[in-house]
């Protein structure tokens, strides 16, 4: 055909092309394929395939063959430089059955919330449309096993649920023709293979990919899988989660199963339907643990104003992170301290794997395993705890703090379909892959190893270490600042107090009049001070020695200090000379507070030093008044009261305020 140069020729056909076509091998190779399978079903293949490079195109026809029509599933894909046109006969297609179930599946799926139904249900259904014995939802893990997590059958098919297939079952190869082809039927595992004629094709002697198609033999390795397994039929169907393989439906039948095209299709529309279902289960229990660690991540940015100490965090919340990421145990190691919840090793253990993973881990993603025991750390696992999950604080990089989390050891007796004995074999120096023989159920025990760490789960721990170490950085400043205050009072008190007594010195006790001469001329609050000294101290310390004195400056003070309110101020004013600041009295008012200080001074009790007595000199504020001109009347009063005997309290003249 002009401009349609691979539809020019048949260059080869299978041995069994008569059967269907009603043409024998050798004359079908003699025409083209035009001449072979007609210009209308030329055409219309022709209009589905239209530039598709990699996609089948597939129709259904009718021919006549030996006078009576037959019904044809025709599917057509390119293989390199060839066109191979797959033909297989029909049997009129129940189509009102299948779009029923196809139907009825609709509406199951879409009631159905749950990961671990929907697989058993997609089983029992496809088992109803295929008629296979066994009916399997085959699942790969992290290194290609294979686990068996939902099925249906029909007696005497043994039950193959629960049981592991070594990852050499469905080695890469196979797995990257589920990429291909999603569909793999093989009717009858036993069927000799039908031969294309010629062998080869005279044009391009390199051997036709088949991979597209649904007609193709079985390997002799797969045949004698299938053998030993028991299995007479079996169909596949590639199960993918955003492009990538991660299980097969898999049908076994115990003897040969014909299984049309149109039932094949069905089946993996059944399939197909399931899958978005599926991912949107799975999606809608990782956003329900996202949630829930957003809220307790907002709890935690809710309580960074209380200024809690990380540690104390993981004391109040860790409960909480325990049955969101199903652990037994939560530690924080921060700067050599350990705080903790639940199950986990003791702090010596702790601080050494925080050392380890500070060393030789990454410092900005977490950090799991589910076998303590096969890691560097096994030295300091503690008992079954063998699952850790350790997300690091993005603090100090050189003393990074990890949170840990733990999971106890789950044995688990794993049950698999036979031996996976069938290691690749050398033979005439040459590797070769040898088919299992034994099915027969093999247990194993797996031990020290917790469940495993979800990605999910990982990514929420680094979150809560993240937050952990916003809010260890809001504690440390909130506890330098704590710090920087404590120095600050200490400096003040230093720089504001007497040393031996601790009341305050004359600088504080100047400023403190200051501000009560200003609170008097601004708002008429009236203010006094009360100037006084002890009465014969020279004597005194020349009796019983200054330290003695000391003593007694120490123990007045004491003394004084009970007597006086909160808003009057006791000073030394110098040597011997204190002074207390009366606020909110005048003069006047201040006489009976001097009378009370000097009978207390005169009621100490100093043991064998006997007793003291203090003059007092009371000035009260007068409009005008500057702290010079205030003190300078409460020293003139004193002095009064020291001539006038002593151990007495006067008031200071008006005179004076002029003074
Ligand atoms: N132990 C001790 N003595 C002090 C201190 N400050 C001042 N003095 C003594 O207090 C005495 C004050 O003596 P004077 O000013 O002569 O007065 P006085 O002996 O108290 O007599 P009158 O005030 O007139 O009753 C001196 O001997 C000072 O050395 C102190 O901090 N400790």
């Amino acid at each position: 055909m002009p401009g349609q140069p691979r539809w020019r020729q048949v260059r080869q056909v299978s041995a069994n092309l008569e059967e269907t076509l009603g043409i024998g091998v050798a004359e079908a190779l003699c025409h083209s394929p035009r001449e072979l399978l007609g210009e209308r079903l030329c055409d219309r293949l022709q209009a589905a395939l239209g530039d598709r490079e990699r996609l089948p195109a597939a129709l259904t026809t009718r021919i006549r063959v030996k006078g009576r029509e037959r019904h044809l599933h025709v599917v057509a894909y390119r293989s390199g430089s060839r066109l191979v046109v797959e033909l297989e006969p029909l049997a009129r297609p129940d189509e009102r059955r299948l779009l029923a179930l196809v139907n009825e599946w609709l509406v199951q799926v879409g009631e159905i919330d749950d990961e671990e139904r929907l697989l058993q249900a997609l089983t029992r259904m496809v088992q109803r449309l295929t008629g296979h014995e066994r009916v399997m939802v085959y699942r790969f893990d992290e290194q290609w096993n294979g686990r068996v997590t939902a099925e249906h059958r029909l007696p005497p098919a043994e039950s193959f649920l629960g049981h592991h297939f070594p990852a050499s079952d469905i080695p890469a190869q196979v797995r990257r023709l589920y990429d291909i082809n999603r569909v793999r039927s093989i009717p009858d595992a036993a069927a000799a293979p039908i031969p294309l004629v010629p062998a080869t094709d005279p044009h391009d002697p390199a051997p036709l990919d088949l991979s597209r198609g649904a007609l193709r033999a079985v390997s002799p390795i797969h045949q004698e899988y299938l053998r030993n397994m028991g299995v007479g039929a079996s169909l596949s169907i590639a199960m993918h989660d955003e492009g990538r393989l991660w299980g097969l439906l898999a049908c076994h039948g115990l003897g040969p199963t014909p299984l049309s095209a149109a039932d094949r299709d069905a089946a993996r529309a059944l399939v197909q339907i399931a899958l978005p279902r599926l991912m949107l289960i799975r999606a809608r229990a990782e956003a329900r643990l996202l949630q829930s660690i957003h809220d307790s991540r907002d709890l935690l940015a809710g309580e960074r104003g209380l200024l809690l100490d990380p540690g104390e965090m993981v004391t109040r919340h860790g409960q909480q992170w325990l049955d969101l990421l199903r652990a037994a145990g939560v530690a924080l190691v921060q700067e050599g301290h350990v705080h903790g919840v639940g199950r986990h090793p003791d702090e010596r253990r702790l601080r050494a794997m925080a050392t380890w993973l500070g060393r030789h881990q990454r410092h900005d993603m977490p950090w799991a395993t589910q076998a303590l025991g096969e890691t560097p750390l096994a030295e300091w696992q503690d008992g079954d705890l063998c699952g850790l999950l350790a997300a690091p604080l993005p603090t100090d990089e050189r003393r990074p703090a990890w949170l840990m989390l733990f999971r106890h050891e789950q044995r688990e007796a794993r049950r698999w379909a036979g031996k996976p004995e069938d290691v690749p074999m050398e033979r005439d120096g040459r590797l070769i892959m040898t088919p299992r023989r034994s099915f027969a159920q093999w247990q194993e025990e797996v031990a020290g190893r917790s469940p495993a760490w979800g990605a999910m789960e990982r990514r929420a721990a680094g979150d809560l270490a993240e937050d952990l170490a916003v809010l260890a950085s809001g504690h440390q400043i909130h506890r330098l600042n704590v710090q920087l205050s404590q120095v600050n009072e200490q400096l003040q008190s230093l720089a504001f107090s007497d040393s031996l007594t601790g009341s305050w010195n004359r600088y504080r006790m100047e400023q403190a009049i200051d501000a009560a001469l200003n609170a008097a001329e601004r708002y008429g609050h009236p203010c006094a001070v009360l100037l006084f000294d002890v009465d014969h101290f020279k004597q005194f310390n020349d009796t019983h020695g200054h330290e003695a004195g000391d003593r007694v400056l120490v123990e007045i003070t004491r003394a004084l200090q009970t007597t006086l309110r909160e808003s009057d101020i006791l000073g030394r004013w110098g040597g011997e000379e204190f002074m207390v600041l009366a606020s909110h009295c005048d003069g006047q008012g201040a006489l009976p507070l001097a009378e009370r200080l000097r009978r207390c001074v005169e009621g100490v009790e100093l043991g064998k030093l006997g007793r003291v007595t203090i003059s007092i000199g009371v000035a009260g504020w007068h409009p005008g008044d500057t702290r010079k001109r205030l003190v300078a009347r409460a020293d003139e009063a004193m002095y009064r009261a020291k001539q006038n005997g002593r151990n007495r309290v006067e008031q200071a003249a008006e005179s004076a305020a002029q003074a």
